[in-house]
């Protein structure tokens, strides 16, 4: 049957940022209803992960382009449109907004903040409408984001991911997730990254601290020391020496329940150290698929393992990083596709569980928590891609009473599980979308201007090539710059605020600009010197929560907590 698309299609050129799971349904949705010119920005490549619902990849794709690929797959049941990739990151100076201002709309399949927001920004300066969207598992949503009409992405500050205290992560696990964390965050990364890291692994007790000057690092590995060895020597120490240490804390255990010390020894008491010898050759020649479990002979991922499986896991990861994987170590990162590394984590997560009473998981779910994955379902991908296509077509029309927001949700309610709302107004007050100043409270002596460039301006305000001004001098500028200012923006970096060639103090108004972004935004300086139990109180607000709040003035608040050297403070409000 002939399908003829209405003419707004038929005219409409878009763009597609991300060509994941969301982006993959995206196109496949865009070119069967009709769109004629699709372009799509993804910079990443195909993993052997993405193959459960990415449907347009196969596994001969794996490593090739994601945009590519997608074209070429969509190419084959619609040949005669056109897409364009581009295999590329779209904060990507090329991308800026000229490039935006070709695209009747553009529609995201991002799965991070920062490369939404960027994009929120070039469609604001491009005035050019947006789709947006996500999904975590059954939950998804679709936003329409048009200048001027409805909120822009960033009118409402959004949820920070979750952090844990740290004295819960290195002393007092309740839940499991705590335990991952340790595993991942400081057991791994002090063992397999970066040595100079600061990593608070050993529990503190009164008599550590000075004890501990004279111990030897047991995290050192000893000349010629064998590795199981070593393995058992960190495994003693990390779960049955350090445990020993945190119970002679009696404090902390009046209302808790107390930890129980594990030994290699105790749970391995029938095993030599050496011990996978004749399992070795079978798998030892494919370096890729290194994997304790195969080792051990070990294969269902949601088999729940005993205290003493996590511990052989444990020590075979170990002995299998330093045996097979060597020259990574010292620079390895956590990653959930890193098989070796999951079943590490897994393991030791799992013996700090059985020490603290905390019920075992298995490696799926070890997996799923570790690397903060809400499984993902290919349904609400299709469904929300469905709904970016609706909304695109209603603002190719121009049809803005009936622009919606839509909420796919996990239960019904009222009987729906698809739940439209219509689009809020700008929030004025938005430094983003509005001209609103913002306000920043900081101590203008001991901050430096590189803080305020590192933690405010790029990290708070998602800035990528920022520029600031005081008044009509420029201060500091990012990207390709002129080399007799470069040596001139170094030292203003190193310099505190107030000693810059034009002060910045109480009462100071900051002009800070992004080029590509065509982004500006006004800062007012209020100079405040923090030493008062409030700001250690926000301080320690920040660091749990990471929040910004929006305050009743409708001012942005951002209490930000500044590197651990002492003094410098800030607060943008
Ligand atoms: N700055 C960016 N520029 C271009 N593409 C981006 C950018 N940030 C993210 N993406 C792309 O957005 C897509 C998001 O897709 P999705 O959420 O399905 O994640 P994924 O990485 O494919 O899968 P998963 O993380 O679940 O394993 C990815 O393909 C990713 O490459
Ligand atoms: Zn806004």
């Amino acid at each position: 049957m002939a399908y003829s698309s209405p003419s707004v299609i038929k005219d409409a050129k878009v763009l597609m940022v991300g060509a994941g799971g969301i982006g993959c349904e995206l196109l496949k949705t865009l070119a069967l209803s009709g769109f004629p010119d699709i372009h799509i920005i993804d910079m990443d490549t195909i993993e052997v992960s993405n193959l459960n619902r990415q449907f347009l990849f196969r596994q001969f794709h794996v490593g090739q382009s994601k945009a590519k690929v997608a074209r070429d797959a969509v190419l084959k049941f619609r040949p005669h449109i056109n897409i364009t990739p581009y295999h590329a990151n779209v904060k990507d100076p090329e991308f800026n907004v000229d490039f935006f201002k070709q695209f009747n709309v553009v529609l995201n399949g991002l799965d991070n903040l920062d490369a939404r927001r960027h994009v929120n920004r070039l469609c604001l300066a491009a005035n050019v409408p947006l789709v947006e969207s996500g999904t975590t598992g059954f939950l998804g949503q679709v936003t329409v984001h048009v200048k001027g009409r409805t909120e822009c992405y960033e009118c409402q500050p959004k949820p920070a991911p979750k952090t844990y205290p740290v004295c819960t992560i290195t002393s007092t696990p309740s839940k499991f997730v705590h335990c991952i964390v340790w595993a991942k965050d400081l057991l791994f990364a002090k063992l397999f990254g970066d040595k100079n890291q600061d990593n608070d692994l050993n529990v503190r007790s009164s008599d550590a601290a000075s004890s501990s000057k004279n111990v030897e690092d047991v995290f050192e590995r000893r000349k010629d020391e064998d590795i199981d060895q070593y393995g058992r020597k960190i495994f003693d120490h990390v779960f049955g020496y350090n445990i020993e240490l945190a119970l002679s804390n009696e404090e902390t255990w009046k209302n808790r329940n107390r930890p129980k010390p594990i030994y290699s020894k105790d749970i391995l008491s029938d095993e030599p150290a050496q011990q996978n010898g004749n399992l070795e050759k079978k798998y030892e020649s494919d370096e890729l698929s290194v994997s304790a479990m195969a080792s051990l002979g070990m294969k269902n991922p949601q088999d729940i393992w005993s205290l003493k499986e996590n511990s052989r896991i444990f020590l075979e990861a170990f002995r299998l990083f330093f045996t097979k994987r060597e020259k990574e170590i010292g620079n390895l990162s956590f990653d959930k596709d890193d098989q070796l590394a999951v079943e590490f984590v897994t393991a030791a997560a799992n013996i700090r569980a059985a020490s603290f009473g905390i019920p075992l998981q298995n490696l799926f779910e070890a997996k799923g928590i570790a690397g903060n994955i809400v499984h993902a379902v290919a349904t609400t991908n299709a469904v929300i891609a469905g709904l970016i296509v609706i909304e695109a077509i209603k603002v190719l029309k121009n049809d803005i009473k009936n622009y919606r927001m839509t909420y796919c949700l996990e239960h019904p309610a009222r009987n729906m599980l698809l739940m439209p709302v219509e689009p809020f107004e700008p929030n004025k007050s938005c430094y983003v979308c509005s001209e609103t100043p913002l306000s920043l409270e900081i101590n203008t002596n001991r901050s430096k201007l590189k803080d305020l460039v590192e933690k405010i301006v790029k990290a708070k305000l998602g800035m990528n090539l920022p520029l600031i001004m005081c008044a009509s001098n420029l201060l500091y500028e990012a990207g390709d710059v002129e080399d007799d200012m470069i040596a001139i923006y170094e030292a203003n970096l190193e310099k505190a605020l107030a000693e810059l060639p034009s002060p910045v103090t109480g009462g100071t108004m900051l002009t800070v600009e992004d080029m590509q972004q065509e982004f500006v935004c006004n800062i007012n300086i209020k100079h405040r010197f923090f030493l008062n139990s409030y700001f250690l109180y926000s301080v320690k607000k920040f660091l749990e929560s990471n929040t910004i709040m929006l305050e009743e003035l409708n001012k942005f608040i951002v209490f930000l907590f500044f590197s651990l050297s002492s003094l410098s403070h800030v607060a943008l409000r």
